[in-house]
Order: structure tokens, then C-alpha cells, then sequence
């Protein structure tokens, strides 16, 4: 793309980059005619648009190789390795609707069998088994294996079956003999032990449960007073309700998730991962995921070969709609995408989400008859447009253009393009832009429930602290959800099961309130200056929550100093606050950055609040000014700048921790050292603080200190609760750390009263879904329970 942007003149560049949305369909309407003049972009768009040039194309001899690959490694027992290149082999392997190629595929899932049977992935291995089959029925080895895996899971009817059909199919006497014998193997081992296998069903492919339905909630968009639409409840919503789910209008799997996460649902993919049967790009965990991603996708090649580089002005494009009817009322995602052409997979994720939406459009189109045309009323969100800088303009603008062409290139020239389509398009990439919402997941950090669990640990050996990290698999469009608002102080969590999106009360929620939810900054986490320089970079907007517009704890401690004297527990900030007689604080962070700030009513802020800043909540007949360096209670001074630089110092001694795995017991005593320094110079209530006691707790745990871990896990979750509301997450997730702590001290009873605090939180935000959102919560629980179940008997 670089070279594109770069052959534009200089005079074209700046129409485009000081162009507001009125503009667009002059300015893309020159670059576009620019564009189509030059022979450099007709070569861009063959490159990703023609077959023959794509890297993402089938081949049969890579496949060969792979699998050539994969036997080796078999034959030296690398079964791992061998699993890696046989999924390789079946990602390149094309399978033909004429069958030639059905041989090689039917191989490879039983080869990959074969060696998922020796990891003792038996599931897994059945699933290939049957792939194998539905691709070539009466292919003995497939039979065999599948009898072999039964056999193992002692369902040993099912075996006796499988292995009498793969005999049936079997050609060769040697062949014959041996599954004879295990035939007759099998049938004593029924006789011995009976039946006492597991169902071989696959759950991979079983409709997601939606586990406690909606309930009656009804929420409804209204009008804000600075935040445009939003929603609210039109009723009272009592916590931890489900307040909304929804499907996205279109999702797309982030890079750095390719080669890890299903393509469609999105959750981890499986050892038996799917491949689309036409190009080489997506990875799915089951065959039904990949039937929704790609539907019916023709495996004839050549069929896209159509590419139309002599479009000359946006008019001539203007062709009346007569497209290749889809075969399913429901959108396939990945459909126009596919034949071989690798654009989707160069193009950034969100350009190629635009152009699903389109597909989306045009299809819909052509199946109820009507002419086809994007425009922004089909997405009626906010966009934008005019905030974004120059060079972002100029960016989207060319990738607008691309996009089109390579859309057009799929559906051909029966499309049609109204004169405002790529203006209209533009706006498309600027609605995702600030609507799309990631889909996470909840990544476990460590080794699991096993080492959560593991009492008794001796220092040597170590254990772990159960902690978790959010990890962004995909992007969305939800077309309701994207009417939520943002708050740094959110009432509802989202998260997801697979790409659903589901929204639950994580607070009692008056009838009429506003319903929002956090794009990410929240209150107690980032300082106000923080927040709104994210959700501005982000989102593009100036965060009007109740959070940002009303001094709070949080922000008024998190990156504080103490004060010098004894028993004061004034904050010291490297702001300076001026506090006006309207009750108003203005906060300046330098320059042009001002904060205006409304008081609390200090009543209600609680007594907190009242020690932290006294000063500021006096006088309110006169101004005030509180300098950097000032302390707010008392009206102490330090050296902010010179706290400040020994600050960051000492704290980023104590990160070096968090880097070394095997923690060699040495490194701790510097580390607390550092820890004193600091306390000496942060506020008790600083974030700088929770952190390196955490960072500290962490380093014990992996040195094996449990008592240590414990006293400074504790300390850490005392800091959290002042600086956000008692129920927030982050403390549950703390919580659960000191859990896992209490578990290998041996304290029965701290850990199961630990884990009904953090599970009370945590049923608040995920509800009956908690387990399948943590996965280590179930093993937890089983602990805490038989651990405590010991500890009374
Ligand atoms: C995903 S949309 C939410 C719906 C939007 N208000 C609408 O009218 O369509 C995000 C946009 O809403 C507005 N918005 C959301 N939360 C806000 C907040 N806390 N303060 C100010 N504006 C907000 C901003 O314009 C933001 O770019």
C-alpha cells in the first residue's frame, strides 16, 4: 500500500487529507480516477486479486512433501511434529469436487489419526477418522483406526463394528490377517471387561449452549445530552442480569490469532483443525465452523479468474446487478474471499470487515431481487470522520478503492456501484473504526489448574500463581451493541461465547439509568488523563462518564505521592488542582490539558476521600490553588520530580522480576529493598504500589515463599479495593491468586472463604457462563472443596 500512497501528488494528497465527509464523493472520486490511470495500481490489484500470483493457493505437491514430512517424523516417534506436518499437508492438499485428490486427503486424516491416537487424543482422532471416511467411504484404513481409537476408549461394540467394516473393505491378505487378529482381541476384552467407553459424539460440532436464557429486559436506545444515542433499561435491573446477546454482523480473526484460533467461533482451535477446502488462509475447529465461514465453496479454482482492471470512472461502474445467486440464505463469511486470491489475507483486518459487511449487502440484494448499493444509511453509526488526521484520510480513502476492486473482481461486473459507493464505503471503514468491539478471551498465564492446585510445593520446585490475561482473538460488528456507550465506571460487562457478545448487569441499575459498558479505560486502572488520551486515540471522542467528569479516589491517589509527614495521608500530585467557588476542580496535567472537574458531595465520598484531600474540599468560598508537590491535606512539599525519577527507578528494579521464570531466591531481597524506597516515596493507595506488591507476591510463589506470597498478595488486594468499587473484577482476579497461595499453605479454610469472595464477584460479571469464561474455576472449586471437606473431617 505504501506505493500507492506514495504515487499520489502532493496536490491530490492534501484535497484528501483536509476533505471533510462532505467531501468524499469529489475526493475519492479524483483518486480513484487517478488511480485508474495508473498502470503501478492495475499491477497491485492483479497481485492480490489474480489466482495464479496468490500464495494462499492449494498445491498438491507441498501437500505431498508435508505429509512425506509427517511419516518421518511417525517412524522417529516425534508425534507432536508429526501432528504439525500432517495438519500442514491438509491445509495445502486441494480436494477436487471430480475426486482426484480425495486419496491424498482420506491418507492424511488417518495418518493424522494414526498420531493423535498415539498423543491420546482420542476424540480427536475419531473426528479425523470419520473426515477420512466422508471423503473416501469404503477406505480400510479409516476404518481401521476408527476401530482402534474405539477400542481404546473401550467402546468396544462400536470397535467390533468398525473393525468388521474395515476388514470388509480391506484388499490385501496381510492387511486382512491383522485386523483379524485385533478383531479378536477386541472381542475378548468385550467379553472380559464389557462395555465402559464414552460416547465418541463430537462436541466440537453440538450447538453452543446459551446457558440461562435473556431474561425479560428491555432496553431501549435513547437520546444523550453529550454522548449522542445510547441506551438505558426500562425497567430496574437487579446485578449480575443478562441484559443483551447478540450475534455480530460480521467478525473477522485478528493476526496474531490466525494459526492459534477457530476463524468462525473463534474460540482455541483443536489438534484436529479444519481447513478451508479452497485456499490455504483459514484454520477452524470443526467442519460445522468452517461450513458457516466459507458455506458451499466451489473447489474449481479457475472460477475467479475474471479480474477487470480497466475500470475506468466510478460511473462506468454503475452496471446493473444479475450476481451468482448464494446458495444459503445465510451469509458465509469467507465465500467472496476465497478462489485462490490472497487480498483478504494482505488487506488490514479492518478493511477486509468492511468488505464482509459489503459482501453481506450485495448478497442480500441479490437474493430478494434488488438492485445492490452501499450506503450509510444500511449502517446507520457514527463515524467520525472529520477528526481523523490527514494521513489516516488518505490511507482509507486507497484502501476504500482497493477493497471495491477487489470485491468487484469476486462478483463481477453484473455489480452494481452507484456513483457514492466507494464515498459510502469510506464511511464504512470509519464506522468500524470506532464501532467494531474486539472479542476476547481469558488466557490463563500459567501452567494451569494442576499447578493452581499444587499443595505443598517444596521451594525448589516452584509452583504458580493463578493469573490471567484478557487476549483479543477478533473483531466485530454488533450492530445493537454498538448503540452501548462507553464508562470508565461501567454498569454491564461484555464478554463472549464464541462471537456472541453478551452484556450482564454488574450493578443494580435503576429503571431509566443509562446502561454502558467500558471500551476498555476504566476508572481505578488508568488515571483520568490516561483514559481519555486512549479512548480519544481509539474511539475518537472526549469521554463524557460520570468517571471523567467528577473527581474521584482513584484518580486523585492512583499516581500520587505521600506526604513527608507522619500520620498525614494527604495525596501529592504532579498536577496542579485549582478549586473554583462553583464547587468545580480544574485539573491542569501542563500545556493545554485541563480537566474540569465536579466536587463529590464529601458525605457520600466517604472518609477516604476526606484524608486524601482535604484541602479541596474546604473553603468553598474561595479559590484554591494545590501546586505539584503540594500535598493535599496538609499543604507539605517534596521534590515531585526528583520522587518521581526514583520512583519509576526503584519500581522497575522490581519488574525485572516478572521476567525471569525460574526465580533464583537472590534477586528477592534487592527487590524489597526497593519495595521499602518505594513506600516511602508513593501514596499507600497507589497503583505503583499494588503492582509491586503483586510483582513481589508473584516472585514468592515461584521461589516457593508461600507465607511471603500471601502477606504481600494481601497487601496488593488492600490497595485494589480502594482504588476501585469493592466488586470490581480486578480484585476477584487478585483474589483468586491469594486463593491459589492459601491452597499450598495448607489454609483450608482462608482458601475456601477467599474463593466464595472472588466467586461472588465473579458470578456478578459472567454468571452461570463463569466456568466457561475461566476455565481454571471448576479445578479451583474442586480444591477448595475437597481441600476444606478434609480439613472438617
Ligand atoms: C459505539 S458508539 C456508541 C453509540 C453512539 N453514541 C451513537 O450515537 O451511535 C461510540 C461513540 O459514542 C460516543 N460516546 C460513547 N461513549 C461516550 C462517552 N463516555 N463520552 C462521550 N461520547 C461517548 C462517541 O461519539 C463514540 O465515538
Amino acid at each position: 500500500m505504501e506505493r500507492l500512497k506514495s504515487a499520489v501528488p502532493a496536490e491530490l494528497r492534501r484535497a484528501v487529507g483536509e476533505g471533510t465527509a462532505a467531501d468524499l464523493a469529489a475526493t475519492t472520486s479524483r483518486l480513484f480516477a487517478f488511480f485508474d490511470s495508473l498502470p503501478l495500481f492495475h499491477q497491485v490489484m492483479r497481485e492480490l486479486t489474480d489466482p495464479e500470483l496468490a500464495l494462499c493457493r492449494k498445491d498438491k505437491g507441498r501437500a505431498v512433501e508435508l505429509k512425506g514430512q509427517g511419516n518421518a517424523c511417525f517412524s522417529r516417534r516425534e508425534f507432536g511434529e508429526a501432528l504439525r506436518f500432517y495438519s500442514q499437508a491438509l491445509r495445502h492438499a486441494p480436494i477436487n469436487s471430480d475426486g482426484i485428490n480425495v486419496n491424498l486427503v482420506s491418507a492424511i486424516y488417518v495418518n493424522r489419526a494414526s498420531t493423535m491416537h498415539k498423543l491420546g487424543l482420542f476424540k480427536e482422532s475419531l473426528r479425523d477418522c470419520d473426515r477420512a471416511i466422508a471423503v473416501s467411504h469404503n477406505y480400510s484404513k479409516a476404518w481401521y483406526r476408527k476401530g482402534m481409537v474405539n477400542a481404546s476408549l473401550k467402546n468396544y461394540s462400536s470397535a467390533v463394528r468398525d473393525l468388521e467394516v474395515a476388514l470388509h473393505e480391506e484388499m490385501t491378505s496381510l492387511g486382512k490377517s491383522n485386523i483379524e487378529q485385533e478383531l479378536k482381541s477386541i472381542l475378548q476384552k468385550q467379553e472380559n471387561i464389557g462395555e465402559v467407553g464414552t460416547s465418541s459424539c463430537d462436541s466440537m460440532d453440538a450447538d453452543l449452549p446459551l446457558a440461562g436464557q435473556p431474561q425479560k429486559i428491555i432496553i431501549e436506545s435513547i437520546s444523550t445530552p453529550n454522548k449522542g444515542r445510547g441506551m438505558a433499561s426500562t425497567d430496574d435491573i437487579p446485578p449480575a442480569s443478562l441484559v443483551h446477546v447478540e450475534d455480530p454482523m460480521a467478525a473477522i480473526i485478528m493476526k496474531s490469532s490466525r494459526e492459534t484460533h477457530c476463524h468462525f467461533c473463534f474460540d482455541e482451535a483443536p489438534a484436529d483443525i479444519v481447513f478451508c477446502p479452497s485456499c490455504t488462509i483459514p484454520i477452524y475447529c470443526s467442519k460445522r465452523c468452517q461450513e458457516q465461514a466459507g458455506g458451499d465453496i466451489s473447489c474449481n479454482q479457475d472460477a475467479h479468474l475474471e479480474y477487470n482492471g480497466h475500470a475506468t470512472t466510478l460511473a462506468k461502474l454503475s452496471i446493473t446487478s444479475s450476481c451468482k445467486s448464494p446458495s444459503s440464505k445465510v451469509f458465509a463469511e469467507h465465500r467472496h474471499e476465497c478462489g485462490g486470491a490472497h487480498w483478504a489475507a494482505v488487506l488490514p483486518a479492518d478493511i477486509v470487515l468492511a468488505g464482509r459487511i459489503m459482501a453481506q449487502y450485495i448478497e442480500k440484494g441479490v437474493l430478494y431481487g434488488k438492485n445492490v448499493s452501499i450506503s450509510s444509511t444500511n449502517l446507520d453509526l457514527v463515524h467520525h470522520y472529520d477528526q481523523h488526521s490527514p494521513a489516516n484520510k488518505l490511507e482509507s480513502q486507497i484502501y476504500a478503492i482497493v477493497l471495491l476492486s477487489c470485491l468487484q473482481n469476486h462478483y463481477g461486473s453484473e455489480l452494481l456501484w452507484t456513483e457514492d459507493s466507494l464515498s459510502q464505503l469510506v464511511l464504512l471503514i470509519f464506522q468500524i473504526k470506532v464501532n467494531s468491539i474486539a472479542i476476547v478471551r481469558m488466557k490463563s498465564m500459567d501452567g494451569g489448574p494442576e499447578l493452581i492446585v499444587n499443595r505443598g510445593v517444596s521451594a525448589a520446585e516452584g509452583t504458580n500463581m493463578c493469573s490471567v490475561e484478557q487476549v483479543r482473538v477478533a473483531q466485530a460488528i454488533y450492530v445493537s451493541g454498538s448503540l452501548f456507550n462507553h464508562s470508565c465506571r461501567p454498569n454491564v460487562h461484555a464478554y463472549f461465547l464464541s462471537r456472541t457478545l453478551v452484556l450482564r448487569s454488574t450493578e443494580f441499575i435503576k429503571s431509566g439509568s443509562p446502561v454502558e459498558l467500558s471500551y476498555g479505560p476504566q476508572a481505578g486502572e488508568m488515571h483520568l488523563p490516561d483514559r481519555q488520551k486512549t479512548l480519544l486515540e481509539n474511539y475518537y471522542f472526549s469521554c463524557q462518564c460520570s468517571s471523567c467528569a467528577e473527581l474521584n479516589l482513584s484518580d486523585l491517589v492512583m499516581n500520587s505521592f505521600c506526604c513527608p509527614q507522619r500520620n498525614c495521608l494527604g495525596a501529592i500530585s504532579e498536577s496542579t488542582y485549582y478549586r473554583s467557588k462553583e464547587n468545580f476542580v480544574n485539573v491542569s496535567l501542563g500545556g493545554s490539558y485541563v480537566y474540569k472537574l465536579s466536587l463529590p458531595d464529601i458525605s457520600k465520598a466517604g472518609k477516604d476521600m476526606e484524608k486524601v484531600a482535604r484541602s479541596v474540599f474546604g473553603n468553598s468560598d474561595a479559590h484554591l490553588n494545590i501546586d505539584p508537590g503540594c500535598c493535599m491535606n496538609c499543604r507539605s512539599q517534596i521534590d515531585v520530580s526528583s520522587a518521581a525519577a526514583t520512583s519509576h527507578r526503584e519500581a522497575s528494579k522490581i519488574d525485572r522480576l516478572k521476567e525471569i521464570t525460574l526465580l533464583d531466591k537472590s534477586l528477592i531481597p534487592e527487590a524489597l529493598q526497593s519495595l521499602k524506597q518505594l513506600k516511602k516515596l508513593r501514596h499507600p493507595y497507589s497503583k505503583a504500589l499494588a503492582q509491586a506488591e503483586d510483582t513481589i507476591a508473584e516472585a514468592f510463589v515461584k521461589a516457593g515463599d508461600q507465607e511471603q506470597a500471601q502477606k504481600h498478595c494481601e497487601a496488593s488486594i488492600q490497595i485494589l479495593e480502594k482504588l476501585y468499587h469493592p466488586k470490581h473484577i480486578a480484585i476477584a482476579h487478585e483474589l483468586i491468586k491469594l486463593v491459589s497461595v492459601l491452597l499450598s499453605l495448607g489454609d483450608m479454610a482462608g482458601a475456601a472463604a477467599t474463593f466464595a469472595r472472588a466467586e461472588a464477584i465473579l458470578s456478578l460479571y459472567y454468571g452461570s457462563h463463569m466456568e466457561k469464561i475461566l476455565a481454571y474455576l471448576g479445578a479451583l472449586r474442586r480444591a477448595v472443596t475437597s481441600e476444606s471437606t478434609v480439613a472438617c473431617s
